[in-house]
């Protein structure tokens, strides 16, 4: 595996794959890997001649207030598992390589942002979109891979892809958890001991509301029951929990096909998503 910082060198090795007519996948991240992080990777390796992982902790899709400094770092603990997994090439550059300029163009990201995620992070999606179109037109790759975990963060990805013709595929692959069903994230380890044992409710409170609203179709009492179960049973600090039809991200409506039940909740200071979706008349 080789590591590149610069876009010169990366731009070296793009144009020889490119005139090899190999296919290249893109697994970008922030880094400070997981098994979430190495599922992306190996479904790109099954999937593509070359592997291609990027590492970058974005300052664009940080608020002032968030933990764009203390989020974790580490370089070598990264290339051993991205080595182990298959990546041929790990793409780390610094804030300087990506971002030596600032033109005032600027990517912002539709209704699909402004929700969610987006409503507790305002701007964090177009910092999303201004690094994921660096890193494709950077990359050109055949297919990109993304989480569900984010998944208002892939639909919105999705929507960037399909209207503005990016020649690509993305890639979606299912959430990795933890034995106690805990959602992998590299701000786990910012997690108390306490607040550790208490995580996994987010999951069994998303699975409560969607048995009950499959049961009585009642979209508030179910992710009332939800958010209760949280609130009673973890002193994490509840930013939403919400169901919408997936992946517009909308009202649930009897047009609607797929379901997300997101969850967006704080233990301390570390903010975890979680979320599932599912067919709205059942699997
Ligand atoms: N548990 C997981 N299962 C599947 N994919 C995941 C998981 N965690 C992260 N990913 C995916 O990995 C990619 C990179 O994510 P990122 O580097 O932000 O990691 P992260 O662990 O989600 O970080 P954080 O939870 O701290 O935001 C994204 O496409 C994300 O959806
Ligand atoms: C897609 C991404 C790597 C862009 O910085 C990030 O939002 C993430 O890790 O999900
Ligand atoms: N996986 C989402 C990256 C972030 O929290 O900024």
């Amino acid at each position: 595996m080789k590591i590149i910082t610069t876009i010169e060198q990366l731009t070296v090795h793009i144009t020889a794959i490119k005139k090899a007519n190999k296919s290249i996948g893109l697994v970008p991240t922030m880094g400070y890997l997981h098994e979430g992080h190495m599922a992306l990777a190996t479904a790109a390796r099954e999937e593509n001649d070359i592997v291609i992982m990027s590492l970058f902790v974005n300052p664009a899709q940080f608020g002032p207030n968030e933990d764009y400094e203390r989020y974790p770092r580490d370089l070598e603990r990264d290339a051993k598992i991205a080595e182990k997994v298959g990546v041929d090439f790990l793409f780390a550059p610094t804030v300087e390589e990506m971002y030596p300029t600032n033109g005032g163009i600027q990517i912002i990201a539709g209704p699909q942002s402004k929700i969610l995620c987006g409503a507790t992070r305002p701007g964090h999606f177009d910092g999303v979109l201004k690094i994921v179109t660096k890193l494709f037109h950077l990359t050109l790759p055949t297919q990109a891979y993304f989480g569900q975990k984010d998944a208002q963060q892939l639909a919105i990805i999705e929507t960037l892809v399909r209207d503005y013709n990016f020649p690509l595929a993305i890639r979606s692959v299912p959430i990795v958890r933890e034995e106690d069903g805990l959602a992998k994230s590299s701000r786990n380890v910012f997690l108390t001991e306490q607040q550790r044992l208490q995580a996994p409710v987010i999951q069994q409170a998303l699975d409560l509301a969607k048995r009950h609203y499959l049961k009585n179709g009642d979209i508030l009492w179910a992710t009332k029951l939800a958010t209760e179960h949280i609130e009673y049973n973890a002193t994490g600090k509840m930013d939403y929990l919400q169901m919408l039809s997936y992946p517009d991200l909308t009202e649930v409506t009897e047009q609607t096909d797929k379901v997300l039940l997101a969850a967006a909740v704080y233990f301390g200071k570390t903010r975890l998503i979680d979320n599932i979706i599912f067919q709205r008349k059942g699997e």
